[in-house]
């Protein structure tokens, strides 16, 4: 029987279906994890195609593709170095699974099956994959490794027959997406097994940017009485080896727990890491974004200056006749606190051209929302040249509240490639330009200091479609609507059920039509990372044709 391991976790960021790219990130993993005496490299969940690969799966070129890099992989470890827990979808007969293999002196020395496929919110592992039978622990230098794969953590049964069949540390590769609270989440389920268990649990979760998903990272380990060991920084890659010894109180670890990182923080990093990554796993130079002066699009420049550099960042400020001296002014604030590039294009001539345009069609109309929207896609349409005549992808501005409610133009404000603060309401935008005001955070590219003038918070919110514009005119105010908003979509609530949190009825009410009524306009909305327990995409899935609507 062993009495000691030295266990390494790495936290790393892979790039779903770059089989080769996760390759090499492995192997740059293990020669780090050698480096520091490292037995066993432990890796997020599914490292080898990245996590979620989705329909990837279903394609079984795809699926030779990650064998034949996993077979590659097992015989660099017959070189006496550290063996690989390394996640892969793996076929068995005819079946897919989500599986983990340990690869050890040259061959794929173990496999263990998914058991629980999570299917709600954003998962859909049910689709593409087969549920695997509980499995029995991994022996591993003389030790029984109890692996438990990510959801098969959140549920007693596999960690109680593990435990059952002799189990001596639990280990869990996850691909577990960033929420707001979802640290406590994971760790409240990881103390569970411990205390049902009395086995200490080595917990590793994937970094990194896919789609609208975003990973933090967080890994760590906790002790057989459920103490936190040890806990990696969240949204930084590390491989950080630990070493496990055996007492009379079972096996055991020491290292340092990095501080979980408050809301705002969280917030703005998870939207920086969702940017970055977007960015650069999909090619793109740099974002090209409309700069009006207001706080949304300044806090959108600000995550991209500190996701990708202020140089890669490209401001654009249109102002039409409405716009006002206050808003050039704040343009230019953001753009040289930023120190980004700013252009000046001046929307007037195509608002002319479209008036003359549509004149005798429109003869006899009254100038109406029709032409708001005008300008609205005209400043999209320019936005859209510029990224097709030099390649930066167009950045959407658009925050929770305003997706929540339609208040957004389609194919004018709404265009663009990413949406980087879709899933952020709008009273937490106020917050997170506060709190970014008052300091650079941990890995940001952007400048050391404040990044937006203060009127630019303090100012009341106006779109300039028109004279003397403000949000407020269309919109009941925004702590309020948050407020109701939070219940309808987070909470699921009903309409008496949100009315008893201290909201007025007409307004619930009116908040719920819009809410419905925007979901065609969500479905060609570009996506964005999600940060709340419910973000617009494949997590919240309402019917556009809904007939449930007129009854409220
Ligand atoms: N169920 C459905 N399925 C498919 N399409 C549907 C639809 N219902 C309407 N539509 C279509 O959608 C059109 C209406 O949507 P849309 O054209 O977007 O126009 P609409 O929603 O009427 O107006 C845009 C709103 O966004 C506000 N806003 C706020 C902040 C910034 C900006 C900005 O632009 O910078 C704008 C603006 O003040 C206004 O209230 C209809 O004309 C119809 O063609
Ligand atoms: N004058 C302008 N110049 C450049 N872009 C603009 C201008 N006006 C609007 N936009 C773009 O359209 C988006 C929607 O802007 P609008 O001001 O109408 O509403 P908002 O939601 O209050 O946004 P913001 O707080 O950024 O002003 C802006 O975030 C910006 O990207
Ligand atoms: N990949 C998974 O199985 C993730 C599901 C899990 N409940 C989580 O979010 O952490």
């Amino acid at each position: 029987m062993s009495e000691a391991l030295s266990i390494a976790l790495a936290q790393i960021n892979p790039v779903v279906g770059d089989v080769a790219g996760n390759i090499r990130r492995i192997r740059d993993a293990r020669a780090l994890a050698a480096g520091d005496g490292a037995q066993l490299v432990v890796f997020p969940e599914l490292t080898v195609s990245g996590y979620p690969p989705e329909d990837l799966v279903l394609k079984s070129a795809f699926l030779d593709a990650v064998e034949a890099a996993v077979e590659d992989l097992a015989r660099d470890t017959a070189d006496g170095g550290p063996a690989l827990l390394v996640g892969a979808p793996w076929r068995v007969g005819n079946d897919v699974h989500n599986a983990v293999l340990l690869l050890d002196k040259g061959a794929v020395a173990a496999t263990r099956l998914k058991h629980h496929l999570p299917n709600y919110g954003v998962f859909d592992e049910a689709r593409v994959f087969s549920p695997g039978a509980v499995p029995g622990p991994i022996q591993f230098r003389g030790v029984r490794l109890g692996v438990l794969i990510c959801e098969d953590m959140w549920y007693a049964d596999v960690a109680e027959t593990l435990a059952e069949c002799g189990a001596e540390i639990l280990v869990v590769p996850n691909g577990s997406p960033f929420e707001l609270g979802k640290g406590d989440v994971r760790l409240g389920r990881a103390v569970e097994r411990v205390v049902e268990t009395g086995l200490p649990l080595v917990y590793v979760n994937q970094l990194g940017g896919q789609d609208e998903l975003v990973f933090d990272g967080a890994s760590f380990a906790l002790d057989a009485k459920g103490k936190l060991r040890l806990r990696l920084p969240a949204w930084q890659e590390r491989v950080v080896t630990t070493t496990w010894s055996k007492g009379a109180d079972g096996w055991t670890t020491q290292g340092t727990v990095a501080e979980e990182p408050g809301d705002d923080e969280n917030i703005y990093q998870a939207m920086v890491l969702g940017l970055r990554d977007y960015v650069a796993k999909n090619g793109f130079p740099g974002v090209v974004l409309g700069l009006s002066g207001g706080i949304d699009s300044a806090l959108a420049a600000a995550v991209a200056a500190d996701a990708l550099g202020a140089d890669k960042v490209w401001c654009v400020m249109m102002p039409s006749p409405y716009t006002s001296r206050e808003s050039l002014e704040d343009a230019a604030g953001v753009a040289r606190l930023l120190g980004c590039r700013l252009d000046n294009v001046n929307i007037g001539p195509a608002m002319g051209a479209f008036d003359a345009m549509l004149s005798p069609l429109f003869h006899g109309r009254t100038p109406d929302i029709t032409e708001e929207n005008l300008q609205s896609r005209s400043r999209g349409l320019a936005l859209m040249a510029l990224s097709n005549k030099f390649g930066p992808m167009v950045l959407s501005t658009g925050n929770k509240s305003e997706m929540s409610t339609g208040y957004a133009t389609l194919y004018g404000d709404m265009c663009g490639g990413y949406a980087v603060l879709k899933d952020v309401y709008k009273t937490a935008v106020f917050a997170v330009c506060r709190w970014r005001n008052a300091g650079r955070p941990e890995g940001g590219l952007g400048p050391n200091g404040p990044v937006m003038p203060e009127r630019v918070i303090t100012k009341p919110p106006s779109a300039e479609l028109k004279p003397d514009q403000k949000d407020q005119d269309t919109l009941p105010p925004y702590d309020v609507l948050d407020g109701i908003l939070h219940c309808l979509i987070e909470g699921e609530m009903g309409v008496e059920e949100t009315v008893a949190k201290g909201y007025d009825d007409t307004v619930v009410r009116r908040v719920w039509r819009m809410l419905d009524r925007a979901e065609y306009k969500r479905r060609q909305a570009p996506p964005g990372v999600k940060i709340t327990g419910r973000s617009f995409g494949r997590d919240r899935r309402y019917p556009i044709t809904n007939g449930f609507t007129r009854t409220i």
